[in-house]
């Protein structure tokens, strides 16, 4: 199997080390290319056997799955780029949620698919979000889902929920990260213990946390159940939070998804080209 990424910013570079790390891809079964080629070459020295072009269309030349790891407004130039050098049996995968699956089979003349990855795949795990257009058979998907299955868990999902399940898997390291920071804010704040020592156990207190709802089997009300004894410390700050935070999340989600219509209209219109 050939895979080429185009994008080596963030989240490319994520994946091209964690497929690379996990054994998922030798270095060379990748190619990869990105507008400034010195960020793609640095990657391949970093990868000995992996090769870097400058030209996009140099890049996805005999790949089997190519990933567009750019920014959603970059989709319809990078498209037009390759699209006449692009073979029928290769599969073109974004990992953004503003582009839909509808612009991508109504622009390439391939298989297509989305799958929205995660920072935490970069610890080889958390999900990455399938979704396929009705070209990709199913043996494809599986090969697909394959080949994440080495750095995350792959889950199909039906499009219409691309946005919620990003918040989710996506967004969500960044805003635990943020209510972590927060926490660790105050404590510093209110009781002068030392930053670093409040990191490293709000983090491993973060990790084992994750560990006990998904390989422990608890859930959410379990754990704060167990946690909680009944009339202690835990349990009153728990109602305080309760009424702190009330309605917060429901914010945050409709923030998340005001932005994506406002990104979805952007890229609708750099598609809405005259032919
Ligand atoms: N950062 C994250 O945690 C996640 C990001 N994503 C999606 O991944 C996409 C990329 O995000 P990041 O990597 O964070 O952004 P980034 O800005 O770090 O990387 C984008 C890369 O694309 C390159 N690029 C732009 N135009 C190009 C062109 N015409 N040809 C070749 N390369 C080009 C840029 O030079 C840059 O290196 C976004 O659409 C984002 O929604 C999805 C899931 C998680
Ligand atoms: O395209 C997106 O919405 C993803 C999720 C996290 C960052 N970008």
């Amino acid at each position: 199997m050939k895979v080429s990424f185009i994008g080596t910013g963030s989240m490319g570079s994520i994946l091209i080390d964690s497929f690379v790390r996990s054994g998922a891809l030798e270095p060379s079964q990748i190619a990869i290319s990105n507008r400034t080629f010195a960020k793609a070459e640095q990657i391949a020295v970093r990868h000995p056997g992996m090769r870097a072009y400058p030209d996009n269309v140099d890049a996805i030349s005999g790949s089997n799955l190519i990933f567009l790891c750019i920014k959603p407004l970059e989709f319809k130039n990078v498209i037009d780029e390759i699209r006449a050098s692009v073979q029928p049996e290769q599969m073109i995968i974004s990992i953004t949620s503003p582009v839909l699956l509808a612009h991508l089979e109504e622009w390439l003349p391939c298989k297509v698919a989305k799958v929205i990855p995660s920072i935490t795949n970069l610890s080889l795990s958390g999900a990455s979000l399938c979704m396929y257009s009705a070209r990709v058979l199913m043996e494809e998907r599986q090969m697909l889902e394959g080949l994440l299955s080495h750095i995350s868990e792959p889950i199909r999902i039906d499009e219409k929920y691309t946005r919620i399940v990003s918040d989710l898997s996506s967004c969500g390291p960044a805003f635990m990260a943020f209510l972590l920071q927060q926490f660790v804010d105050a404590a510093v704040e209110e009781t002068g213990i030392d930053r670093d020592e409040a990191v490293r156990l709000a983090s491993n207190m973060l990790l084992g946390t994750g560990q006990l709802l998904t390989e422990g089997g608890m859930t959410p009300e379990m754990l704060q159940e167990r946690v909680s004894v009944p009339g202690g410390i835990t349990a009153k700050a728990l109602t305080m939070l309760g009424n702190e935070l009330d309605g917060v999340f429901q914010r945050l989600i409709k923030t998340t998804h005001a932005k994506f219509r406002e990104d979805l209209e952007k890229v609708d219109q750099s598609f809405t080209v005259i032919r």
